[in-house]
């Protein structure tokens, strides 16, 4: 599989994934930090691949997705943003609508 093909098929795998730096429960970064912490507080369940463990993913995600840093999230597949948009999805409630879909608001 090359590495396209790899991310293809953790996006279909993964309806919530973020590509980060470190762990959700050790971010390696302030960025990829407070990604993780807007989507706790979401408080639905997502996905991760640290990319320190995997370079090829480092490099092939920034040309499969042209956008040049990490964090990086997705969902069905499709990329949300990184650190500065989530942030602020989060704080305008559409990180919430995003993944709570109907729920939100309620
Ligand atoms: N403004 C960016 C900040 C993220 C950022 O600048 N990430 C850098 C430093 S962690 C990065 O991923 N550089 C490329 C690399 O490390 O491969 C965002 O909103 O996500
Ligand atoms: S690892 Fe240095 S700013 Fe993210």
């Amino acid at each position: 599989m090359d590495v396209n093909q790899r991310i293809e098929s953790q996006l279909k795998e993964n309806p919530v994934l973020l590509y980060m730096k470190g762990t959700p429960d050790f971010p390696q970064c302030g960025f990829s930090g407070q990604t993780v912490a807007a989507l706790k507080e979401v408080g639905k369940p997502f996905a991760f691949v640290n990319i320190f463990e995997d370079p090829e993913i480092r490099e092939g995600l920034k040309a499969y997705s042209n956008w040049p840093t990490f964090p990086q999230l997705y969902v069905n597949g499709e990329l949300i943003g990184g650190c500065d948009i989530i942030v602020e999805m989060y704080r305008s409630g559409e990180l919430h609508t995003l993944l709570n879909g109907e729920e939100a608001g309620a």
